[in-house]
């Protein structure tokens, strides 16, 4: 699975691709020249200084086709760039190792000189016109590398195997140690052969985007940023002292074991210094990573101490609305019972009743139910307040409701609408209105002979009755129920029923 990269490593990865086709054109230019050197004859492009080795003519050839084939692989979704990579590949490993072939089997297959103009200026050697063995391994591995391109690991090995071959060979050309750039005595590899190697096997290193390699190299973290210094740092610094050694030896100040001696003891340092450095920055590294893991354990403490405190304190304030809002509840139910009861009697008050009562008779209507509605007044409540004052009065309204509650039946409503006026509506009534009428009378009688009685009360009811086809509105009911009232309540009078004569009653009730 690919993992996505960072903006950084992009950037390195478009950097490495810029320095491959960098490096594909040198090595197509160095074929070229060399090419160019054979067939016009220019000896400077052959061997670079008088008296070295020259490049062959196959060499040069095939480096013009592994730089065409580097080219073309850093243009990955091209088919007919793969294509070309392919064939250019197979080509320099056949000549590699065919040329490889002829030296082991000591037979000549017709492949060194292949152009006419190469004969005539070959210098006198074993087998004119044919590569350096070391030439020719280095091409059969770039060859394959180039062929494989792309894969996770094979190319890698084919690539460094042909790098440090020829990087061998360039070390030779520095410190003039022929031995590391020719093998046996039949030829050596040329310094731009070296060179050219070089440049296309590193090209070919760092295009292969699978590798660990170069995902380390283009990467952000401390290994990547160790291994991209020591890598630009060490070869130039190794090579360096090497050189001021070997040029101090050529003028005769010390002589080979010295150098040898110095360029031990001169690495042994610089490598020292380098593995301290890498050391020490690792070890900041790794101390910053503990700062902030403690931070970290730190912050996560502090947070977990606040998320605790904090979830407290919202149970608090959670626990507080709780019993706000209960107490806020309770409240507004007392509000609704207070604004719907009569304070005195605790019966339905006028509002509530006018709301029952539209409920109540609807539904009787519904059910087929006949209605009875009752007006009833106290007698000579405003007498009783100015004799005996209006907790009197309080308590005569009191009785008088408690009768009406005992008269009629729970579902019925009963209700004060006002001062001494009360109302009761009956529902699905039976009887006639006068036989309730009675029944409330003879309560208020037996109240009045009983030991309850402070101040004896009399009623004056009227009442109509609704049957469920009449369906008059509550409000004619009403009308017609206290005009019955008012009708009896001067009969009353006319009948000295009238209790004008409670006061005097008073006393044989208490
Ligand atoms: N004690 C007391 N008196 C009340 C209350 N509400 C009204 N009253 C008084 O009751 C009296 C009613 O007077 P009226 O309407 O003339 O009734 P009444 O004296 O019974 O006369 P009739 O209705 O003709 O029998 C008034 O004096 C009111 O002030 C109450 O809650 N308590």
């Amino acid at each position: 699975m690919r993992v996505a990269l960072e903006v950084s490593q992009v950037k390195r990865l478009r950097q490495f691709i810029t320095y491959a086709r960098l490096a594909a054109s040198t090595v197509m230019v160095v074929g070229i020249g060399v090419l160019a050197g054979w067939l016009l004859d220019v000896p400077v492009l052959r061997t670079v200084l008088p008296g070295w080795t020259a490049m062959m003519v196959n060499t040069a050839s095939m480096f013009t086709v592994l730089g065409v084939g580097l080219w073309c692989a850093t243009f990955r979704t091209s088919q007919a760039g793969s294509l070309i990579r392919r064939l250019g590949a197979v080509l320099v490993i056949l000549v590699g190792g065919l040329t490889l072939v002829e030296y082991a089997l000591s037979v000549d297959l017709a492949i060194d000189l292949l152009l006419p103009f190469e004969l005539q200026h070959s210098q006198p050697v074993t087998f004119p016109g044919r590569m350096a063995p070391a030439t020719a391994l280095c091409l059969l591995l770039s060859g394959f590398g180039l062929l494989l391109e792309g894969r996770s690991l094979l190319p890698q090995f084919f690539a460094s195997s042909a790098l440090f071959i020829s990087l061998m060979a360039l070390a030779g050309y520095l410190f003039s140690v022929s031995v590391l750039y020719s093998v046996g005595l039949y030829s050596s590899m040329a310094i731009h052969t070296a060179i050219a190697l070089i440049l296309f096997n590193t090209g070919l290193l760092v295009i292969q985007e699978r590798s660990g390699f170069v995902e380390l190299l283009t990467s952000d973290t401390a290994g990547g940023k160790v291994a991209r210094s020591l890598l630009a740092s060490i070869p130039v610094v190794i090579l360096s002292i090497g050189g001021a050694l070997l040029a101090g030896e050529k003028l005769g100040y010390y002589d080979n074991r010295f150098s040898l001696a110095w360029m031990a003891t001169l690495s042994i340092a610089t490598l020292v210094a380098v593995i301290l450095r890498t050391a020490r920055h690792l070890h900041q590294i790794d101390k910053s990573r503990g700062n902030a893991q403690a931070e970290l354990a730190a912050l996560n403490a502090a947070l977990e101490l606040r998320v605790v405190e904090r979830t407290s304190a919202l149970e608090t304030a959670n626990r507080t609305l709780m019993s706000e809002m209960l107490q806020r509840q309770k409240v507004e139910d007392d509000v609704r019972r207070l604004s719907l009861t009569d304070e005195l009697t605790g019966l339905h008050n006028r509002r509530s009743f006018f709301l029952l009562a539209d409920q109540l008779m609807r539904s009787a209507r519904r059910n087929d139910q006949s209605c009875a509605l009752f007006f009833i007044d106290l007698d000579g409540l405003k007498k009783l307040n100015d004799v005996h004052g209006h907790e009197a009065g309080d308590l005569a309204i009191i009785a008088a409701a408690q009768v009406l509650k005992a008269a009629f039946r729970v579902s019925d409503v009963v209700a004060r609408i006002g001062g001494d006026e009360f109302v009761v509506l009956a529902v699905d009534v039976k009887e006639s209105v006068d036989i309730l009428s009675a029944r409330v009378q003879t309560l208020v009688d037996e109240f009045n002979d009983s030991d309850r009685c402070r101040y004896p009360v009399a009623l004056s009811i009227g009442a109509v009755r609704c049957s469920p086809k009449e369906l008059k509105p509550l409000g004619e009911l009403l009308a017609g129920a206290d005009a019955a009232m008012y009708a009896n309540k001067q009969l009353r009078r006319k009948q000295a029923l009238y209790c004008e004569g409670c006061l005097t009653r008073v006393e044989t009730c208490v």
